[in-house]
């Protein structure tokens, strides 16, 4: 405004060159109210045309902006005319002043026309004075002349001061103000204390102290920008930073503490299970020490997978993926208006639709539940999720719904760790070996599905009437496993159950069902054969196989082994436990093998294979009752015991180990007893044929005979030989010498067979243990046992060589038996005797006898226990083979049963004796320990075997051979076979 009144009145110079007008003109204007005041004096002509106050947005806006004046300020230059001098800081600051006598009624502006004199003439001030205070402008002013009317006067200065109340907005009013006249005339306004305080702050003035440093206006509307970023004081030139020396992250990952095992591994957040519960409610025992401080502490639940499977170890490496374009062969073929119903052949064969295989496409496929379940978790939310863990009175934990599920409608998928077959071994013997629950099941590809750190469907129970059914589907090429509401709806609250159509596999291992059914089959068993007829979709099924050709009939279904109630049919489910007592001591290799044997068979289907060592036990204890009533009372109050605490008397897994690795249980010994007794006679034949003075003695009884010597025979014409021989001398034996030479060294025999089987086993048993826990990893491999078997030898042969020493030297006695008139002369009396005369002759020492060739025996009982080890798992496999596949039972596969560890047992000693005899040879000589020129013929292992060889040949190698085989191989097999008659015995009686 002032700049237009200058151009108007053509005071300012360069008018032309003033910058283009923009919002910013009420800048200049502001710059004019700035300099009014302080110019009033010296131009009071331009003070009066720009004294009024703010009317516009502009005006206003730059009234409250000291940027703005700022601005005004430093755009000075452009406009030179509007400041014809450099204003000081001073005069600046006088924008508060200003704008307080505007407020106050008492600027110049306003009192002009009145400051005069009466007499017309404006009125002077004294500079000094005017720069007292803004009151003091007028109260000196007024008190300057002397002839002024004081009443006009101070009429006029109520007037000024109410304008100024008035701008102020404040409820005031003059004549309240405590002022006399009086004290007007003599220019001591008492203006409120508050007002003078208030004057000199910048909201009194209405200025904005927050500096808005850009605002531009732009078609009408105010343009905000970022603030600039503060410029740096100095530009310093980049430095060239020395490379600091790495320094290593130390990643100190702070370990978490899960939940390995209870209620709560493997769950989504933290919860304390005694929170919510009704005072009263929750009690220790019920959970357990371990339960209890996990819950109470800082130890979180297991991590949830996403609901995928996750592979653990090596799994991952040998987990064969399916080739997509395999999977992928075919689309279903079903329409639209079908929607991928019971006819999809998709469904049929128990694989999920999918954008590669539908033909309908997600909108109308009615075949994509992992993927409705999918959705539903992602959703989330309590009900949507749909279970939670209950605690039954009886069965432990179980599952129930906590919101309605429809006829066949996925409930939750069963998720955990895919396992190898080694880590599941390795898992049990470690990680679980301490649970009383296992939650492993049998999967796909031979491996095992670990669900201890899986989803909540591990813990779903058992039901012979279910109202559910774990099936395994194919989803996108990956087989899984989930929990599908069965024919009927589920209602909220119901427990969920499925069938296990759990097979013990051993009488000892049948654990009573609990589940409270009207057709309660009475155990957890498999579901009975009859109950099975074959559906018409397994026939379905079978057609689209060979249609589709995507997975064979037995890998969907099992062989006849379908759930009547079922619309798709319901896979067999397989359920083993821990076999417990002395069955483990063939090692938890027979457990493995189980569950692998579960695994392929369930390759058709799906298995579920908890290893429950806990019901093995409570079943173990129970007494054994004649009625079916009496037996579940029984067993009730022991597994309330057994769940109720954790720390009950009841033997835990750990302890049932030590009772198959403790020696000398009456099973074994009685078997190794029975062995010896019975095949006492071969020994001793044996024996002496090993013996070169027999030898001898044949040697020259061929050549009488005329009979060429062996050397110079067939290996078929030999063998026929060998055994006439054989049976020769057992005749002579006992026409010669009586029934009895026949029992020669069984005394010896019968004590030595106590302690060295109870050491053989004891140290197979643990040294597996130590030799897996310490050297491989837990891992139990063929390696573990074959050394476990070897130290055990040496063990074993080191304690027991005296025994051995006398035994042999007691049936080799006849040799220096002579007739002295009808008494017969021996060299012993009895064993005592015989260890007399040997300590006597020969020292301590000469008890050792032949012990670098019983250490090298020990090779033949390693390679005995592992082919053991091995047959038995062949026939383990197939008696599962015959359980899944659920074909009727020939003789033969019940002769096999029975038979099966006598001739594993025979089998693994024949081959194991055949390929180490010779050591049996060496080992007998080296005991004779005949003279020979007054000196000991054979005086090492090794120089023993090649003078044997070098005299006698290789046949003398294998003397005795026949008897050894005849003798061993029953006696091994009849040992196996007492002591797993024996086992079947006690269990079949708990
Ligand atoms: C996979 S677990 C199920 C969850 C288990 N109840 C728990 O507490 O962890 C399987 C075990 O639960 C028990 N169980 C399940 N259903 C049962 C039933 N109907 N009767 C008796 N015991 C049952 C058996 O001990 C079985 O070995």
């Amino acid at each position: 405004m002032l700049s237009t009144l200058m151009d108007k009145i053509g005071a300012h110079p360069k008018a032309s060159s003033r910058p283009e007008a923009t919002r910013a003109s009420p800048t200049i204007s502001t710059a004019s109210h700035i300099t009014a005041d302080n110019d009033a004096a010296s131009d009071p002509q331009s003070l009066s045309s720009s004294s009024t106050p703010p009317t516009s947005i502009g005006d206003g806006a730059s009234i409250s902006s000291t940027i703005l004046k700022t601005e005004a300020i430093s755009s000075a230059p452009a406009t030179p005319a509007a400041e014809p001098r450099a204003r000081s800081r001073r005069e600046r600051t006088s924008v508060t002043t200003y704008n307080v006598k505007v407020l106050t009624g008492t600027a110049v502006h306003a009192p002009k026309k009145y400051c005069k004199n009466p007499d017309g003439t404006p009125v002077v001030y004294k500079k000094k004075e005017r720069r007292k205070t803004i009151s003091n402008d007028m109260l000196v002013g007024a008190s300057g002349p002397a002839n002024a009317s004081t009443d006009s006067l101070d009429e006029n200065n109520d007037r000024l001061i109410q304008d100024g109340i008035d701008a102020l907005d404040l409820q005031w009013s003059v004549k309240k103000l405590s002022r006399s006249k009086k004290d007007v005339a003599s220019g001591a306004t008492k203006i409120k204390r508050e007002l003078r305080k208030l004057q000199d702050t910048p909201e009194f003035a209405k200025i904005e102290t927050e500096p808005i440093i850009h605002e531009v206006w732009s078609n009408g509307k105010l343009v905000v920008e970022e603030r600039p970023r503060k410029k740096k004081k100095t530009e310093e030139p980049p430095q060239v930073e020395e490379p600091k020396p790495e320094q290593k992250k130390v990643n100190v990952k702070k370990e978490k503490i899960w939940h390995s095992k209870g209620i709560y591994a493997g769950q989504s957040g933290y919860l304390d299970i005694f929170k919510n519960m009704p005072k009263g409610t929750a009690h220790k025992e019920d959970y357990g020490a371990a339960e209890m401080k996990a819950t109470r502490r800082s130890i979180l639940p297991l991590p949830q997978g996403a609901g995928q499977h996750r592979f653990a170890g090596d799994a991952a490496l040998s987990w064969r993926k399916v080739k997509k374009d395999l999977q992928d062969i075919s689309k279903c073929v079903c329409d639209v208006e079908d929607g991928c119903d019971e006819r999809c052949q998709n469904r049929t064969m128990l694989y999920e639709c999918d954008d590669n295989n539908c033909n309908v496409g997600k909108a109308a496929c009615g075949n994509r539940a992992f993927d409705e379940l999918q959705e539903r978790r992602k959703a989330g939310g309590k009900y949507r999720v749909g279970v939670e863990v209950l605690k039954t009175a009886d069965r432990g934990y179980g599952v129930r719904s906590n919101r309605c599920f429809e006829a066949n409608q996925i409930i939750v998928e069963y998720t955990g760790e895919i396992i190898t077959e080694e880590e599941c071994d390795r898992r049990m013997n470690h990680e679980y070996k301490n649970n009383e629950c296992y939650y492993l099941m049998s999967f796909d590809q031979n491996m095992i599905l670990d669900g201890t750190k899986g989803s909540i469907a591990r813990f779903v129970n058992h039901s012979c009437k279910p109202n559910c059914r774990m099936v395994k589907w194919v989803v996108a090429g990956k087989p899984r496993m989930a929990l599908f509401a069965g024919d009927n709806p589920i209602m909220t609250g119901d427990e969920l159950t499925y069938d296990y159509n759990f097979d013990p596999f051993s009488a000892k291992n049948v654990q009573t069902c609990r589940c409270g059914s009207d057709n309660c089959r009475g155990v957890l068993g498999p579901k009975p054969k009859d109950q099975k007829p074959v559906k018409e979709a397994i026939k379905d099924a079978v057609k689209a196989t060979k249609k589709y050709g995507k997975r064979k009939f037995k890998e969907v279904f099992g062989v006849g082994d379908t759930d009547d109630s079922d619309l798709a049919p319901s896979p067999k489910k397989r359920k083993i436990k821990v076999p417990t007592g002395l069955k483990r001591s063939q090692s938890s290799a027979s457990m493995k093998m189980v569950a692998k044997d579960a695994v392929k068979s369930v390759r058709k289907s799906v298995s579920s294979q908890y290893l429950n060592a806990r019901k093995v036990v409570t079943v173990k204890r129970e007494t054994v009752t004649t009625t079916k009533t009496k037996t579940k009372e029984t067993v009730k109050v022991n597994s309330m015991k057994t769940y109720g605490s954790r720390r009950s008397k009841v033997p835990s897994r750990r302890s049932s180990m030590k009772t198959m690795t403790t020696p000398g249980t009456p099973e074994k010994m009685l078997g190794g007893m029975t062995a010896a007794t019975l095949t006492a006679p071969l020994d001793v034949l044996k024996t002496r044929l090993q013996s070169d003075f027999y030898q001898k003695q044949l040697a020259q009884s061929r050549l009488a005979k005329g009979i060429s010597p062996h050397a110079h025979l067939n290996a078929l014409q030999s063998g026929l030989l060998h055994f006439r021989e054989t049976f020769q001398i057992l005749g002579s034996v006992h026409r010669v010498e009586g029934w009895r030479a026949l029992f020669k060294g069984l005394g010896p025999n019968l004590v030595g067979v106590v302690p060295a089987r109870s050491i053989n086993f004891f140290v197979v048993g643990n040294g597996k243990r130590i030799l897996a826990d310490y050297g491989n990893g837990g891992k139990e491999n063929a390696w573990v046992v074959l050394c476990a078997a070897a130290t055990a030898g040496v063990v074993t042969s080191t304690v027991t060589n005296p025994i051995w020493m006398i035994k042999t030297r007691l049936q080799l006695d006849k040799n220096v038996v002579e007739e002295t008139g009808g008494a017969v002369k021996r060299t012993y009396k009895n064993s005592w005797d015989c260890i007399k005369q040997t300590v006597g002759k020969e020292g301590i020492r000469g008890l050792y006898k032949g012990m670098s060739a019983s250490y090298l025996g020990v090779t033949e009982s390693a390679l005995q226990w592992v082919l053991y080890e091995e047959m038995k798992k062949a026939l383990q496999k197939r008696e599962e083979r015959i359980v899944f596949t659920g074909k009727e039972r020939s003789v033969w596969d019940n002769f096999i049963s029975w038979t099966g560890s006598l001739t594993a047992a025979g089998g693994a000693k024949l081959v194991a004796a055949l390929a180490t005899y010779p050591h049996e040879v060496a080992r007998t000589r080296l005991r004779q320990a005949p003279l020979e020129n007054g000196h000991p013929k054979y005086t090492g292992l090794v120089q023993c075997f090649k003078l044997v060889f070098k005299e006698e040949g290789m046949v003398a190698l294998y003397g005795g051979l026949t008897p050894h085989l005849l003798r061993t191989v029953p006696s091994a097999a009849i040992m196996f076979g007492i002591y797993e008659g024996v086992l079947k015995l006690l269990h079949a009686e708990r």
